[in-house]
């Protein structure tokens, strides 16, 4: 699978046309912010970086069948439009057209001239926005940016935000947090930094962990992979779906920036 490579004073990136998927931000004087398995081959599924979830998440909602999770577009490579500088920041843009992913299962249930638009701007934070576009017909799309982010050790972490006390993942953990976002956003605690996630147009937070069992099922997963990650996914799903009316459409944009917990946020 073809990558590309970005590199400016603030960061370095990597992405991929297949899902247009970001699999690496390293902002500069930072730590890396992105999963990835050990032993993820890029040709086949593997569990890692801000894959896109939609016009389904997960196994779907209720009353609405689905033959996988997870939606269509990250299964297919997405038209590529471009780069462009933004002071300093470098913004890739990508589009999908629904003929691109008519051939999976699942398809036919969503009007053929949906469309899809992505564009990344990497630089010392990184911005991100999914537009879903209606022309002709009214439809309900769930969707979630579902970053895996980068942690030494989940049994060290907390994400706060949710609602209530901190949560602290210490294993196995599925779990979506409705409405989380309608308050602002989370952020992950981790010994020596903060991650914080901030979104528009996104109301719920999902927070998964396989936990190590469910990771040794996992063909990508090696050794202790599970307890390098936390995903913590921003997303309108279930009984938040959004109703996209005909001629309509929906954007949903995350920011995530990386602060050492000595120094305030960067970017
Ligand atoms: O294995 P996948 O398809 O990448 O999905 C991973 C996980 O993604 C999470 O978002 C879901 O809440 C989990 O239930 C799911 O197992």
């Amino acid at each position: 699978m073809a990558k590309r490579s970005i590199s400016n004073a603030s960061c370095t990136a990597t992405v991929m046309d297949r899902g247009a998927t970001i699999l690496s931000w390293h902002p500069e004087g930072a730590h890396e912010a992105l999963f990835v398995t050990r032993d993820a081959n890029p040709d086949a599924e593997f569990h890692g970086g801000i894959p896109i979830c939609a016009p389904w998440f997960g196994m779907g909602r209720e009353g609405v069948e689905v033959p996988h999770k997870h939606g269509l577009v990250r299964w297919v490579d997405w038209d590529f439009q471009g780069v462009k500088d933004l002071n300093g920041a470098t913004e890739l843009t990508w589009t999908l057209d629904q003929e691109s992913v008519a051939h999976l299962p699942g398809a036919e249930a969503y009007p053929r001239d949906l469309r899809y638009r992505y564009e990344a701007t990497f630089g010392a934070r990184l911005d991100v926005a999914l537009t879903i576009e209606s022309p002709t017909e009214p439809v309900v799309v769930d969707s979630a940016l579902h970053t895996y982010f980068l942690v030494n050790n989940v049994r060290q972490s907390e994400v706060h935000g949710l609602g209530g006390a901190p949560l602290e993942v210490r294993g196995a953990h599925d779990a979506i947090h409705f409405g989380a976002l309608d308050d602002g956003g989370v952020d992950i605690r981790l010994p020596d930094r903060i991650i914080s996630v901030e979104a528009e147009g996104a109301r719920d937070v999902i927070v998964w962990n396989p936990g190590q069992e469910y990771a040794e099922g996992l063909d990508d997963f090696a050794g202790e992979d599970w307890a390098r990650m936390l995903c913590v996914e921003v997303g309108n799903v279930q009984r938040h779906a959004i109703e996209i009316p005909a001629g309509g459409s929906h954007t949903m944009a995350m920011t995530i920036r990386i602060a050492s917990r000595s120094h305030s946020l960067i970017g």
